[in-house]
């Protein structure tokens, strides 16, 4: 079979920006971005996307109406594909078994279930959402046991490692591609099939290829690993705290040596994002699930040194400003989960927030992508809190940064974004009250600059115990 024509369902982060590239680099094939989403694929169709993220808009212009189509007519799109994508969201699951750690897989069961109604012909089906292993065979039973006469399906794994802000580079630019699938005849045609829309732009040293098992745990693994250098370096951040070692200058020598490498060791406030929690607690419950409570158990304190990380900082604002926030302005710099994005999904700054909100503070937030009800959404989820009144009343969402910051008592930077190292901190420092804080989550601010304006400046993982030069206005020690 040639693959004239794709079918994704799901328009999310994944979906969206993975096919665009697909229609970009494969001009001959016509890709077709399916949602139950009305709301969702209308954005897809406007001028204003329904994601943020850097070079997209670039790429859809190029390719929407000639081979790349985003429809709510999901019957249409499985029947004339070839190749079906399966990009659905897979969450944690809320209630009932394995609640708070099991991936719920109801919208990849509803999406196998969609393709064995309505497809009417051969398919190569591609789990590509991240899954559990053995997700596959799930789908597999579902497609077999609902299968047409002559219809035929394959199933390949091939997850996605893009990372959101930097989506269009790491698709175009993939270090490496993975797909797995079973070691049949078929299967190996349906994987080569696979390897051919590929290679129309990643070389076929980059395309790794394996068993459908070892893809499913290596996506889980990769994130795991990418996690535990954070929790890692995080948690050699309080050390660094306590000592007067920096953990700048720890990771850059620690990264030096090639066997470690100098990527993912900048600590922070906690990771966030949609997948490195969900993914982990994923593993984790397989593991329980294998009776490996050991294995279990390692992977657990990654989250649990996230979870510290993002309860020690929040700790050092309150305690900094005399141990009580009630009623103080603060400034939350920063709202997305990392910078050059508009995705919230656990972000630190909603745990930051919340608590600072349950403290009695008063928070004023900006964010450059962020839409206000997006913020608004996460503090008042019913999961985060049980006040959604206090919450809606204490919040204010500004759209500069200025604006924020005039009257504040602290600014918490919770997002590193890049105009946040460019502000005049001379003119917000005589718009805020006195004495003055800033809490540099991100570690990238100019700390020296900041207390020789006069600010109390406290950061992640280095002991700024200098007086401020010009007013020195208290102690910098850390608490
Ligand atoms: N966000 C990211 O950066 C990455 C996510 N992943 C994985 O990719 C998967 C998707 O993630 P996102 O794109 O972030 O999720 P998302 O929530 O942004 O998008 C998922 C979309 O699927 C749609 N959907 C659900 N069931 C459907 C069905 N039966 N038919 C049609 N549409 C359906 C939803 O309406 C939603 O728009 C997850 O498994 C995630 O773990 C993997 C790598 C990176
Ligand atoms: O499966 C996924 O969803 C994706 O998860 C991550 O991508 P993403 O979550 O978009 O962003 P990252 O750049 O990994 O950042 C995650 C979090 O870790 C934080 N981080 C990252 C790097 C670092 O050194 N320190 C640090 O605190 C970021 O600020 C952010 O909050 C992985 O990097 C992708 O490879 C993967 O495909």
């Amino acid at each position: 079979m040639v693959i004239e024509k794709i079918c994704c369902l799901g328009a999310g982060y994944v979906g969206g920006p993975t096919c665009s590239v697909i229609a970009l680099k494969c001009p001959n094939i016509k890709v077709t971005v399916c949602d139950k989403s009305v709301e969702r694929i209308n954005q897809w169709n406007s001028d204003k996307l329904p994601i943020y993220e850097p070079g997209l808009d670039d790429v859809v212009r190029q390719c929407r109406g000639k081979n790349l189509f985003f429809s709510t007519d999901i019957a249409q799109g499985i029947q004339e594909a070839d190749l079906i994508f399966i990009s659905v969201n897979t969450p944690t699951k809320t209630f009932g078994n394995g609640k708070g750690r099991a991936a719920d897989l109801k919208y990849v069961e509803s999406a196998a279930r969609m393709i064995a109604d309505l497809a009417t012909s051969n398919k190569i089906v591609v789990e590509k959402s991240t899954v559990p292993v053995k997700a596959a065979e799930i789908i597999m039973k579902i497609l077999r046991a609902n299968t047409k006469p002559g219809v035929n399906y394959q199933i390949l794994s091939n997850p996605e490692f893009l990372a959101e802000g930097t989506a269009i580079v790491d698709l175009i630019e993939a270090e490496r591609v993975l797909i797995g699938g079973e070691d049949t005849p078929d299967g190996q045609k349906a994987i080569q099939e696979l390897c051919w829309v590929y290679e129309h732009w990643i070389p076929a040293k980059n395309i790794l290829t394996t068993n459908t098992w070892s893809s499913e745990l290596s996506k889980l693994a990769a994130n795991a690993f990418l996690a535990q250098r954070i929790s890692s370096i995080n948690s050699l951040s309080a050390v660094c705290e306590a000592t007067g070692a920096d953990v700048s200058e720890v990771a850059r020598a620690v990264g030096r040596d090639s066997r470690i490498g100098p990527k993912f060791l900048e600590a922070s406030i906690g990771f966030g994002g949609s997948c490195f929690q969900k993914d982990i607690l994923n593993l984790i419950y397989l593991c329980e699930c294998l009776n490996l409570p050991e294995v279990a158990a390692y992977w657990q304190q990654v989250l649990n040194l996230n979870d510290y990380q993002k309860i020690r900082f929040t700790r050092k604002v309150i305690e900094s400003l005399f141990n009580t926030v009630t009623d103080k302005n603060i400034a939350v710099l920063g709202f997305s989960f990392k910078k050059n994005t508009g995705d919230t999904r656990e972000s630190p700054a909603i745990y930051v927030s919340q608590t600072l909100l349950d403290e009695g503070a008063k928070l004023n937030i900006y964010d450059p992508k962020v839409e206000p009800d997006q913020i608004m959404y996460e503090l008042t989820n019913p999961y985060v809190t049980s006040e959604p009144e206090i919450v809606k009343k204490n919040v204010e969402i500004h759209d500069t940064a200025y604006s924020a910051v005039t009257g504040a008592h602290a600014i918490v930077l919770c997002t590193e974004w890049d105009e946040f190292k460019t502000l005049d901190f001379q003119k917000i420092y005589e718009v805020m009250m006195k004495p003055a804080y800033i809490f540099d989550g991100r570690k990238i601010l100019n700390h020296e600059r900041l207390q020789n304006i006069g600010f109390h400046v406290q950061t992640i993982g280095k002991r700024l115990n200098r007086m401020p030069s010009n007013r020195a206005q208290g102690s910098q020690t850390m608490p």
